[in-house]
């Protein structure tokens, strides 16, 4: 990837931008004026491989709805992956910083969500699984932009998707945010049955975790299922309880939900369906 290559020299760090959901990251300068997203990668977390995988994969999508790759620097350690920069920060820290406007809001929250919907569409039209779809894992740029990020564990369905699965399964167990004492914390409140009981990833798992991240926009940045424990959710979601309609959200939109939320896969839409749908109660509302 020597096109995607950065010259160090070109980059001025700034400040660190938290060190959440996407690992250590930090604001910078490229070339003087750019501003830029900086990831390094943590020693010994996990292998180096994974994190070149991540940029490799981020240089194959593009897309206004996912977030751009700029490039990398693999010549020195740690290695360093370069994004355009989202002055917003992430989905869910921006619906709970403004509840009080957007609660509101509907249309503005809808068009959060099919901006999401539009980004995950070309994911599944290039058969790409994103495997960690939520609020956290999106981020917010200048004029209430929203794209997915995090994408570095998605991987093309046809390439054995199964040692993704297991590495995916690792890579909870590694990722000190998905780990608690006794047990990995997989993100179990947003994953369907076939993954809770199979891992058996698809789009149409993405598209169920799509539904949770609906719900997590309606209710401005709520924890889904509350405080109920994770074997206490995965029971009801075994059982096919479903997630309530939020108080900000009318039936049209909750009845998008609840189809995201079918038992069986074959059952959920497409996100190309669900873009349709969406984006035709959004002119019924204008
Ligand atoms: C303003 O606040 C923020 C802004 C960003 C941000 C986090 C925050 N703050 S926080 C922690 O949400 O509170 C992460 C990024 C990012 N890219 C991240 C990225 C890189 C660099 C490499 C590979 C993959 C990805 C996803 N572009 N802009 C921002």
């Amino acid at each position: 990837h020597d096109k995607w290559e950065i010259d160090p020299q070109e980059l001025m760090l700034l400040d660190e931008l938290g060190s959440g959901q996407f690992g250590v990251v930090r604001r910078g300068k490229w070339r003087g004026s750019i501003d830029v997203a900086v990831k390094m990668m943590k020693e010994g977390t996990m292998s180096e491989d994974d994190f070149i995988e991540e940029a490799k994969v981020m240089t194959k999508l593009q897309h206004t709805n996912l977030v751009q790759l700029y490039g990398v620097c693999s010549k020195h350690r740690p290695i360093y992956i370069v994004t355009e920069y989202m002055r917003h920060g992430s989905l869910l820290n921006y619906l709970r910083r403004h509840e009080a406007s957007l609660g509101g809001n509907v249309g503005l929250l809808l068009d959060m969500c099919i901006q999401v919907c539009k980004g995950m569409a070309y994911l599944e039209r290039h058969n790409y699984i994103h495997r960690d779809l939520a609020a956290r894992n999106c981020l917010v740029g200048s004029e209430n932009v929203v794209k997915v990020a995090d994408f570095g564990l998605a991987s093309s369905i046809s390439v054995g998707s199964l040692i993704v699965n297991l590495m995916t399964a690792c890579r909870y167990v590694l990722d000190d945010q998905y780990t608690s004492s006794g047990g990995t914390k997989f993100p179990i409140k947003w994953a369907p049955p076939e993954v809770l009981n199979y891992t058996r990833f698809s789009s149409k798992s993405d598209v169920w975790a799509y539904g949770v991240l609906m719900w997590e926009v309606f209710t401005c940045g709520k924890m889904p299922y509350g405080r109920l424990k994770n074997t206490e959710v995965v029971d009801r979601v075994q059982r096919g309880i479903v997630l309530e309609r939020p108080k900000a959200c009318f039936k049209e939109v909750y009845e998008v939900m609840r189809k995201c939320w079918s038992h069986s896969p074959e059952e959920r839409p497409s996100f190309r369906a669900l873009k349709e749908q969406l984006t035709s109660v959004s002119q019924g509302l204008l």
